[in-house]
């Protein structure tokens, strides 16, 4: 196997979870253990884990703890002593709909096979695991087919094996045709204010040899200009029914730049990504973070005294700039509401 698959953000062992604390890459590698599902809904909300397949699969092993203890303490009302818990675990982040949608996942499985419920959401947290690495590794043939021999592609945030079961939904595709001599370069956006690019997507890709810039947002435009990418490749937190695409604060940004300079833009995601609940962009709810996040950097204050930020941490992509949408059952060019629901039945 080649040395990007062994990196696991997310690992249930001996009954507990462990996660990749991604806040202190990539100068350590650190591991988290938790025991909780307090702690898993902090870890989430504090970014030790992110990306929307991951805190799916975090969230998924949560329930799992919490219904643990709570079988253990009240085998008789055990179910309703969950309900906080619940509660906790949904509301760490409300952009990705992976999490509600692992979440929902375990207590139908829990609602239709009761007899043996540990047992059960222990086997479907850990499908849902497997499964994201598979749709992943499925993403990438399929994306990479699309792509003919280029110079350079641009990606931006972190969608890679940190930021999901394993190999990476937008990077899963740039490794995979990599591998296939397809791409000559990447260009990963440094993704302020968290630096998901600089520090999670470099590091990835450094551990793969995959020759890769980074840049500033602000070059981006430059950098089509220039004729030196032919497709910009990012995740998703969200794919509202209508196609239109939640994403790390600046997909938007790029999708409008390439439709101008003639760039293709391809969304990767998996279908536990598509909310077709969520009519359109517009009702996705999209996190703001706090203002600290970009006044200081390293816990050192870089702005100038009394100045305030404004942090959204997504943007909304309108379907219409969205080229090619690849999900690990299919592509959908120019996704709409019709594409989506036909897929999502298929
Ligand atoms: C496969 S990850 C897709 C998205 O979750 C990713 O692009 C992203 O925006 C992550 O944001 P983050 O705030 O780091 O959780």
């Amino acid at each position: 196997m080649p040395p990007h698959d062994t990196i696991r953000a997310v690992e249930w062992k001996d009954n507990h979870l462990i996660l990749l604390d991604q806040r202190k890459l990539p100068h350590a590698e650190h591991y988290l253990q938790l025991y909780s599902a307090e702690d898993t809904a902090e870890a989430i909300r504090n970014m030790v884990v992110r990306g929307a397949p991951a805190i799916g699969i975090a969230a998924a092993y949560g329930l799992l703890m919490a219904a643990r203890k709570a079988f253990k303490q009240y085998p008789h009302d055990w179910r309703a002593r969950l309900q906080p818990d619940i509660e906790v675990l949904a509301a760490a982040r409300p952009t990705a709909v992976n999490l509600h949608w692992a979440l929902q996942r375990m207590l139908k499985a829990l609602d239709e096979h009761d007899a043996d419920p540990i047992h059960t959401l222990m086997a479907v947290a850990q499908q849902i695991h497997q499964a994201d690495i598979e749709a992943n590794h499925r993403m990438a043939l399929l994306g990479s087919e699309l792509i003919k021999p280029t110079h350079g592609v641009l990606t931006h945030c972190n969608t890679g094996s940190l930021a999901t079961g394993g190999y990476g939904t937008a990077l899963g595709v740039i490794r995979a045709a990599y591998g296939e001599g397809k791409i000559e370069q990447v260009y990963a956006d440094e993704t302020r204010p968290w630096w998901q690019g600089s520090r999670l997507t470099a590091w990835e890709l450094m551990r793969d040899k995959i020759p890769t810039q980074l840049i500033c947002e602000g070059a981006a435009a430059h950098l089509m200009k220039l004729g030196k990418i032919s497709w910009v490749i990012v995740g998703a937190d969200r794919v509202a029914a209508n196609g239109d695409v939640a994403n790390k604060i600046g997909t938007y940004s790029l999708a409008v730049l390439a439709r101008f300079h003639g760039v293709r833009f391809m969304v990767v995601a998996p279908t536990s990504t598509i909310d077709l609940e969520t009519v359109s962009g517009e009702q996705i709810p999209l996190e703001e973070r706090s203002a600290d996040e970009i006044l200081n950097v390293n816990q050192q204050r870089i702005a100038a005294p009394q100045v305030g930020a404004w942090n959204p941490a997504f943007d909304v992509t309108p379907g219409k700039l969205v080229d090619i949408l690849v999900t690990e059952k299919g592509i959908v060019l120019r996704p709409d509401t019709e594409k989506l629901s036909t897929l999502m039945q298929s």
